[in-house]
């Protein structure tokens, strides 16, 4: 039994080099993550005494060896490819499940991104087996739940539940579809109908996506849901047998969970809904037409295929990813579009068969996999507009209050500074016949000392003024940005106030209906700055005015301070805060300060990227913090996104020669951590869960009740509502 933790770390110690260029799937910018497993040769392989000709050189690397045909002519020559992880023959489904990166993939659908698993590769190759198990699985009329064979698929939907209960702080809604795409013709798998009728594509302007018209979607509150659509499609679909497979996907299929997550932001009852997805895609084989000998109708099908061929093809270059991508020659390309090259974060899995008769297809399989590693993408969360707005103008908001807050601590410490102006020693009233009598040496030193105690008041004084200067202008960006953004969100509750989904914000409406009766604007925007931070009213200008006034240094030292200012004017050091009569107005530079940020500020509302946004609150905090000198803090560090399980240090080769991972860290988490349990679990097996009888442990290691795993339902193949509701559509479709 393979215990997780210690093949990994026995997996560590078995190859001493490293491959740095392993990366993290949730790393954005890297695109799609490509990963390699060769299946073992197969029974009618081992009896043709058919030799592998792949070999695994770890840290990620698969090398398929050249060799002479049996004429003596040259065949392939060697070829050496790196992927992100290799699995190799011996690897079991739940080492693809630990290591292949999907659960990352999960755990980025359930924050609301578009993602995708899809697998590739020749006929025979390993792709069905590998996303749902190996053939006949669900025709079987009992399923063993916790079956070694399960695939990608279903321990997803384990996962993922799990995952939603973990998660007590959003509600998730979850839906499920099921499609097969044959001869270009999009057929529902939960709804097929008598004559399979084919569903259109369509292009959904809001959305900015390609949907399949009328697909049916299953609601999936439990575990068994997803199970029922897992089978009742496996079942549908269409399959054919050729003499390379007994068993074969003749279509493209697309399994596709919509997870949809609510979260309050704030206690005034504004929910914010994410609504991410993930897709499996299990390809139809992209084999050689001679050597399957299929018919001519299937030779149709792999032009499809190619089209999406030629699709990634164009992507991976990136002069050509310039120009026109063709996705809209294929339906299976135009739905994948988002997670091939928009939005989307895709996990490949290329399939691969060792067997030195399948060679060429082998290697045509590792290019395009390599190949497909180069697109990049550029995943957001897919987010309402509305909703990604306020998200964003509270998190402004909230940054200019925080600056505020950092201007008045500013202003607090001038005030103490000002404070000290009264501590400064003033020359005494001198005695005018005193001073003649004085003897000369004593005067020298007299006035050695009015001179240290003028330039020492002459400095306090300039520092003052700039000071004053510097704030009175910072106060009037930050009223200004105030200014803007309430009206901004003014602006989006009275959309809110019309949108039947969003409640209005009635504070703010109250707060700005009662301030505007007896207020300017500015002022009322600084009460309304103030009111909220909970602070009294001040007219900070005035305070020092005042206080400048009260000490008279404004005219003891006015030829001193006029003259520090010309002098300030031409000196080319940073003190260029603009003199008393310009602080009104904008100078050019604060101009150029407002107008940047606001730039910043604006841009991404069209886009409603998240990630563009948080970028340019993020730069907008940068410009307003340089302008303030505000210190940096934790929240602009900005990018991070949690590791994925697999990490990033290390190199990793099985010991068992199952894998190798070009970089891998220790996937000790709070749930790789169960493998083994898990492992043991899964091959104990439970008698069965149609009778509501059966005992066993879940696939996580614990004991579970017949009824109930980790508190949902898990029943098989039972009296699900969304098998019940599938059937009931078909049904009612035949009849
Ligand atoms: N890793 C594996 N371990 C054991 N058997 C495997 C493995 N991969 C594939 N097989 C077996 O090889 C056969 C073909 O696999 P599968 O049907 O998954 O291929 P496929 O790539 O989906 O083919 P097609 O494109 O024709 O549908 C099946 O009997 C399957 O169980």
């Amino acid at each position: 039994m393979f215990d997780g933790i210690n093949s990994l770390s026995s997996l560590n110690e078995s190859n001493g080099s490293l491959n740095r260029s392993y990366n993290d799937i949730s790393d954005h910018e890297n695109g799609i993550y490509v990963i390699v497993r060769s299946r073992p040769l197969s029974t009618k392989e081992n009896k043709a005494s058919e030799p592998s000709i792949v070999s695994f050189p770890g840290n990620g690397r698969i090398l398929v060896e050249g060799f002479q045909t049996i004429g003596g002519s040259n065949g392939p020559k060697s070829k050496l490819f790196s992927f992100n992880v290799v699995f190799e023959p011996a690897a079991t489904q739940e080492d693809i499940f630990q290591y292949s990166g999907i659960k990352k993939l999960i755990e980025m659908a359930a924050e609301g991104f578009n993602t995708t698993c899809f697998c590739y590769g020749q006929t025979g190759s390993g792709k069905t087996h590998t996303l749902t198990g190996p053939p006949g699985m669900f025709f079987n009329k009992r399923i063993e739940p916790f079956s070694a064979d399960h695939g990608l698929v279903f321990r997803s939907f384990m996962y993922l539940f799990r995952l939603v209960q973990q998660r007590q702080d959003l509600h998730f809604v979850l839906k499920a579809s099921f499609l097969e795409i044959y001869n270009e013709k999009v057929i529902d798998l939960l709804n097929p109908g008598t004559l399979r009728k084919p569903l259109d594509v369509r292009w959904s302007r809001k959305a900015r996506n390609f949907y399949v018209d009328n697909l049916f979607m299953v609601d999936c509150e439990e575990l068994d849901d997803l199970q029922a659509v897992l089978e009742e499609g496996m079942k549908n679909r269409t399959v054919g047998s050729h003499n390379m497979n007994e068993c074969s996907s003749r279509s493209h299929t697309m399994l596709t969970v919509y997870i949809t997550s609510e979260q309050q932001i704030s206690e005034d009852g504004v929910f914010i809904t994410k609504q991410g997805k993930i897709n499996f895609v299990d390809l139809a084989g992209s084999e050689m037409t001679k050597k399957t000998m299929i018919n001519f109708v299937r030779v149709n099908e792999i032009s499809y295929f190619s089209c999406s061929g030629y699709c990634i093809a164009s992507l991976s270059d990136p002069k050509k990813r310039k120009g026109h991508i063709p996705y809209r020659d294929s339906k299976l390309t135009k739905l994948l579009s988002d997670s091939l090259a928009g939005t989307g974060v895709t996990l490949m899995i290329a399939c691969i068969s060792p067997a030195r008769s399948n060679a060429s297809e082998t290697i045509s399989t590792l290019r395009y996999a390599a190949r497909a590693k180069k697109i990049k993408t550029k995943p957001v969360i897919v987010m309402d507009p509305r909703e990604a707005l306020i998200v964003s103008l509270r998190r402004e908001v909230e940054a200019l209050q925080n600056e505020n807050d950092h201007l008045r601590k500013a202003l607090d410490i001038n005030k103490t500074s000002s404070a000290s102006i009264s501590n400064v020693k003033m020359p005494p009233n001198m005695d005018m016949d005193r001073l003649i009598q004085m003897d000369p040496k004593e005067l020298v030193d007299l006035v050695k000392h009015y001179a240290n105690e003028n330039e020492a008041l002459r400095r306090e004084n300039a520092e003052l003024f700039n000071s004053r200067d510097l704030l009175q202008r910072d106060h009037e960006i930050v009223c200004r940005e105030n200014e803007r953004l309430l009206k901004k969100l003014e602006d989006v509750n009275s959309a809110c106030i019309r949108s039947p989904i969003i409640p209005a914000r009635g504070q703010y409406i109250d707060k700005i209906e009662t301030s505007s009766i007896n207020s300017s604007p500015n002022t009322q925007i600084i009460q309304m700055e103030n009111d909220k931070l909970g602070r009294e009213k001040r007219d900070l200008p005035m305070t020092y005015q005042r206080e400048i006034d009260k000490k008279g240094i404004g005219n003891r030292y006015n030829n001193f301070v006029s003259s520090f200012k010309n002098r300030r004017k031409t000196s080319s050091d940073s003190c260029k805060a603009p003199s008393k009569t310009t602080s009104t107005k904008r100078s050019p530079e604060m101009v150029d300060r407002v107008q940047s940020s606001s730039f910043i500020v604006d841009g991404p509302y069209n886009i409603f990227n998240d990630g563009l946004n948080s970028a340019a609150s993020t730069l907008a905090s940068i410009v307003s913090r340089q302008a303030f000198d505000i210190p940096r803090t934790s929240r602009d560090s900005g990018g991070g996104g949690g590791g994925d399980q697999i990490g990033s240090a290390g190199d990793r080769r099985s010991a068992g020669g199952r894998f190798s991972l070009p970089d891998i860290a220790d996937p000790v988490d709070g749930i790789s951590s169960g493998v083994r349990a898990r492992r043991d679990s899964i091959g104990s097996g439970v008698n069965t869960r149609r009778d509501g009888q059966a005992k066993g442990r879940d696939p996580f290691g614990s004991p579970v009740t017949p009824q109930t795993y980790n508190g949902f339902r898990y029943g098989f193949g039972g009296n699900t509502r969304a098998a019940a509701a599938a059937t009931a559509k078909t049904a009612a479709a035949s009849g």
